[in-house]
Formats: C-alpha cells, structure tokens, sequence
C-alpha cells in the first residue's frame, strides 16, 4: 500500500475548480437527498464545545459506497472577536480507501470548506433565485464572503455586486482583494436593498438581516450561525419565506434560525434537484446551509484525482 500524501492548502487551491466541483457537488446533494445508503451514508456533524477557546470541533464523517469514497473532516470553529487575526474555521480532510481502512491522503481543510460552502450557496441561487437577478448583496468580509463573491460573480451575470460589513476596515479590505466590481456600503439596509441574492456570511450569533428591508422574491443563501442557539436571519425573514436546507436532520439540530424562529423547513436542495419538491422562484426563498460532510467528501476525491493525474 502506498504512504499516505499530505495535499495542502496551495496545491488544494490550485487543484480544486468551481467548473468541476459544480456538478459533482449538485449529483451529490440529490443523493444524499435520496436517503440511499448505498449512496451516501453522513450522520449530522457530531461536534464538541471547546468551551476555553469559545470555539467548537465537529466531526465530519462520510462513506459513498457505489463512488468508493470514504472521508472524514475535522473542523474547528471559533466565536472570534470581530477584527480578530485569528482563523475562525480551520479544517482538515481525510480521504481512506474504504476497502481496507488505510489512509491515502490528508488535505487541507480550509479551502475546501470555503469552496464547496459558496459552490453550494451558488447551486442554491442557480435553482431559487428569480429570472433576471441583477443585484448580489454580501454580508461580511472573511474568507467566505471571497469565496462566495469568486462563485457567483464567475456563474452569474450580475450587474452591481454590494458589501457589508460591520468594521469599514473590512469593506475596504474585501474591495481591495476580489479584483473586481463592488459597492462598500455603510448599513445592511442600504445593502440589501433590491437586492435579488444575499449572502449572509457572518460570524454573528444575533440576527443582522430583517426582513423588512428585503424585496419580496429575493433568494437568500444564509451561511453563518451554525450553531443552535447562533442567528443571521430575523423571526419574519425566516417564518415568510420558503425554507430550503441542505440537510433537514442538520438544520433541526444545529440552525438557530430555523430552531429558534419555528420556521418550516419547505425541502432540502437535493430533493429540488431529484425533482420531488419544487423551486419557488417567484417567492422569497432562504437556502439555509450549514455543510455537509458530503460535500467535503466529493471535493476531496476531486482533489485526490487531479493530484493523482498530475503526478
Ligand atoms: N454553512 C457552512 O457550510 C459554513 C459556514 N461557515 C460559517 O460562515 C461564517 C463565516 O465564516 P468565515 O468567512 O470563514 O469567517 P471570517 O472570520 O473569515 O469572516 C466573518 C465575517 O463576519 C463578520 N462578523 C463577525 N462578527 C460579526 C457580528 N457580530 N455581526 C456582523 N458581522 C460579524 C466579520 O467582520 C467578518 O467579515 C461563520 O459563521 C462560519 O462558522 C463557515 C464554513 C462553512
Ligand atoms: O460545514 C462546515 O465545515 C462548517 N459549518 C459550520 C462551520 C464549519
């Protein structure tokens, strides 16, 4: 058997591209949807509070028999000051050969995370956003606001791209980096809206959007607060627009915006994708994501395959 092989975070970056992991992650949600075991087999995230630090490390197994494909992440997440230099998610994956446990590869975690996370988001705009979006609004500035403001502005055409973030430091910086359009804007009302997409992609545990200045039909892919007791989203945000998760079990144990507001969850992508619920474009929808160890599962062997055909 061969040694294991470390792939880390440049070579991941380098290896891992939206115009693959796109697909590969959209027959991986309907899979997991499909509730085959054959397919996937991805319990919830068991996680445990690293009480010290204010931070959590959940444990994020995977098998996809009929792909051959058995992972795990580990990933630890942190309630950080605001304009902390800290990470506030740090992660590493795990790729085994399921027929005889060895380990073939350790990955970084941290961009695999950050791009499945906004590919996901993408997929969930491409299926609930309405006709003719033009306006994408970001909440927040850290490594997923770049990720997902990479995804969306290479998949969609929009024409103004705005941001928000609490500390104006972090506006400039993000205009700074992405290399491309955007609008810093001073409130998230002033951000949103008629905004046709919003990304909420915080680290805040209290809700910053509401749903009183959102234009009725805006998608909303909602990606921070994953902890049960965490908010991004107001009660009436989440009570009037249909509810879409990536897993229903996940969003029942972990999302405070969906525990806590009561709000009904309508389906989960995968089920839009198998074509058994449908996609409410005209309404306004939320994609409630907290990630999926299958996701990170489909993005590893992806990794470990162009590293292997470059070899
Ligand atoms: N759904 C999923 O699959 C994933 C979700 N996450 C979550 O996404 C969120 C963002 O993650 P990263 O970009 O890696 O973090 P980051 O630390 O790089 O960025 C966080 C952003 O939120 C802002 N922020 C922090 N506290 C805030 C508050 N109280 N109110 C408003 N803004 C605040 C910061 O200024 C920064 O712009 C986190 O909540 C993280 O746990 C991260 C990875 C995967
Ligand atoms: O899926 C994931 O990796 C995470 N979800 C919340 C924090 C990290």
């Amino acid at each position: 058997m061969d040694p294991p092989v470390v792939i880390w975070e440049q070579e991941v970056r380098s290896l891992l591209h939206y115009r693959d992991l796109i697909p590969s992650l959209e027959v991986a949600l309907g899979k997991f949807s499909s509730r085959d075991s054959a397919e996937v087999i991805q319990p919830v995230r068991s996680t445990i509070p690293l009480q010290k630090h204010s931070g959590f490390m959940g444990l994020m197994p995977t098998y996809m028999e009929r792909d051959g494909i058995l992972t795990t992440k580990f990933v630890c997440f942190y309630k950080r000051q605001e304009g902390s230099a800290l990470p506030a998610v740090q992660a590493s994956v795990v790729l085994l050969d399921p027929e005889n446990g060895n380990l073939k590869a350790v990955m970084d975690g941290e961009v695999i995370t950050a791009t499945r996370t906004a590919a996901v988001s993408a997929i969930s705009a491409k299926l609930l956003m309405r006709p003719g979006a033009e306006v994408l609004a970001i909440l927040g500035t850290g490594k997923q606001a770049q990720s997902h403001y990479t995804v969306f502005t290479e998949m969609f055409s929009f024409k103004e791209v705005r941001v928000w973030s609490r500390m104006r430091e972090g506006v400039e910086r993000f205009i700074q980096s992405v290399g491309g359009p955007v609008k810093g804007c001073a409130s998230v009302e002033e951000a949103v809206r008629g905004a046709d997409v919003i990304v909420t992609v915080t680290g805040s545990t209290e809700p910053v959007l509401y749903s009183q200045w959102i234009t009725p039909g805006a998608h909303v892919a909602a990606v921070g607060a994953c902890r049960p007791d965490w908010r991004e989203l107001d009660d009436v945000l989440m009570k009037d627009a249909i509810v879409y998760v990536d897993s229903r079990e996940g969003a029942m144990t972990e999302s405070g915006d969906i525990i806590l507001s009561g709000a009904e969850v309508f389906a989960e992508l995968g089920d839009v994708i198998n074509g058994s619920k449908a996609a409410h474009r005209e309404r306004t929808t939320v994609f409630k994501s907290l990630g999926m160890g299958v996701e990170d599962a489909v993005s590893a062997q992806l990794v470990f395959d162009q590293w292997k055909d470059k070899k």
